[in-house]
């Protein structure tokens, strides 16, 4: 199993590439199976995830041709093809493996009138229920059945009929579900309190490319009339705007500065403004987002909420870069139940953090030390990569398979600016 190893204590200064984002490339590529013709998908980052997104597809039934790839270009063009649907089940194997292949259900439905997934359950951040998925598929008309382990979803007359559904809590995947299901429905859906990230309107930027018609993109209200086919589409994933802010911790917290190239300011605002709140320069060109240290860090106080508010999945890249804050940050975790798993092995490398419920208290200490720690998730892993650069000697991160779903050649990118990083492969 691959371990990242790192040598603390560089200042990093350079230019850094963003990658597609994660988050809207799991979205964007089961939207393939809601036509028949070709979808084609540009800056696909080179994760773990998308490949394992692949293959779910290719189990469905979806092919997959990946254009030629120069060596050290990031992302990658691929083409997927959904001529006709071998399989409308999602297995446990695949499910268990990346929770976002509940992603399938919708479209599916939508195109087959079934669709047969394995339910996710929890998983290391929290319980992470799919209920709100549920509700909205039956609120056009969807009839649900749970057993053993799987929902069955099921269209009668084999086609959804447009209905009006509001979220009782926003949420990213419910709302994306819900719209890959309602594009196709007999009629007009309405989806209130429908989650606003940015990722979601790439999703719907992209059905429209496809042909759908979508009303009040980027609000909390979005109105989906349906039609009758979609047709295929070439289409650019857009950069993961949690990628470049996690790079923006590692300025801030080796006292450096980063050229994140291609970022945009506007899918994370909420990510600058905190950056420039901690005392960090923030600088807008036409080719990315400059983020440099001034000094030392000053703490925060930081709440995670659904955008366009401080995303959850840039807490523990924040907690990370405030342990070195001068002073004490307080920071809460309202999305996810359990999205501290990080605070234990940040504390073996030094950190004072102490957590109460869903606040935790991050006390600014003059030093971190290097260690032997145990990645739990993808964020924790990243926080633990950047606690390693500011650290006073070695730190070896285990169980890189987290970071692989989400960090594309993270070793690559973070040596190029002057971290001393490097992948070892055990055995
Ligand atoms: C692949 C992907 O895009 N993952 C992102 C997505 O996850 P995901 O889509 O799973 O997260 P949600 O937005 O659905 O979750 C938000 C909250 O709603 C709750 N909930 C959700 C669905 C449901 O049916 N019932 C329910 O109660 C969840 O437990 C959580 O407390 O959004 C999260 C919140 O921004 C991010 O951390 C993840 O990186
Ligand atoms: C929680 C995350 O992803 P997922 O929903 O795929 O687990 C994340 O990207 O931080």
């Amino acid at each position: 199993m691959d371990s990242i190893w790192i040598r603390g204590g560089n200042t990093l200064q350079g230019e850094i590439p963003i990658s597609g984002a994660k988050n809207a490339a799991l979205t964007l590529i089961p939207c393939a199976l809601l036509t028949e013709e070709k979808l084609t998908l540009a800056n696909l980052p080179r994760l773990a995830d998308v490949d394992s997104f692949s293959h779910l597809m290719n189990q469905l039934g979806v092919s997959t041709s990946v254009a030629g790839v120069k060596k050290g270009e990031f992302g990658r063009k691929v083409t997927f093809q959904a001529s006709e649907l071998s399989s409308t089940v999602a297995p446990y194997d695949m499910v268990r493996k990346m929770r976002a292949s509940i992603l399938v259900l919708g479209p599916m439905l939508a195109r087959a009138g079934e669709s047969t997934v394995s339910l996710p359950g929890g998983c290391a951040i929290g319980d992470r229920p799919i209920d709100l998925h549920l509700r909205a598929l039956e609120a056009m008309g969807a009839e649900i059945e749970l057993a053993a382990g799987y929902v069955k979803a099921s269209a009668p007359k084999g086609r959804l009929t447009g209905g009006d559904y509001s979220f009782p809590v926003v949420s990213v995947g419910a709302t994306e579900n819900a719209v890959m299901a309602a594009v196709l429905a007999n009629g007009r859906t309405q989806l209130f309190n429908a989650a606003r990230e940015p990722e979601i309107v790439d999703l719907c930027n992209l059905l429209v490319a496809m042909g759908a018609k979508i009303e009040g993109i980027g609000s909390g209200h979005l109105i989906i009339q349906g039609v009758e086919g979609l047709h295929g589409t070439t289409y650019e994933v857009m950069p993961d705007r949690i990628e470049a802010g996690s790079y923006a911790c590692a300025a801030g917290i080796t006292g450096g500065s980063v050229d994140l190239l291609g970022a945009r300011p506007d899918d994370m605002q909420a990510t600058l403004n905190a950056l420039a709140q901690a005392g960090l320069v923030i600088e807008f060109h036409d080719r990315g987002i400059k983020v440099s240290a001034n000094g030392g860090l000053k703490p925060l106080a930081l709440s995670t909420s659904p955008f366009p508010g401080f995303a959850t999945d840039m807490q523990a890249q924040f907690m990370a870069m405030l342990c070195r804050a001068e002073g004490q940050s307080f920071l809460e975790e309202t999305i996810f139940e359990n999205r501290y798993m990080h605070v234990p092995e940040l504390r073996r490398m030094g950190a004072e953090v102490d957590i109460h419920g869903r606040s935790a208290v991050v006390h600014g200490v003059e030093k971190m030390t290097g260690a032997e720690v145990m990645a739990t998730d993808l964020r924790a892993s990243m926080s633990l990569i950047l606690a390693g650069l500011a650290a006073e000697g070695e730190t070896e991160v285990l169980r890189v398979y987290h970071l692989d779903r989400g960090y594309e050649r993270l070793e690559e990118k973070l040596s190029a600016v002057g971290a001393t990083i490097e992948r070892r492969t055990a055995g």
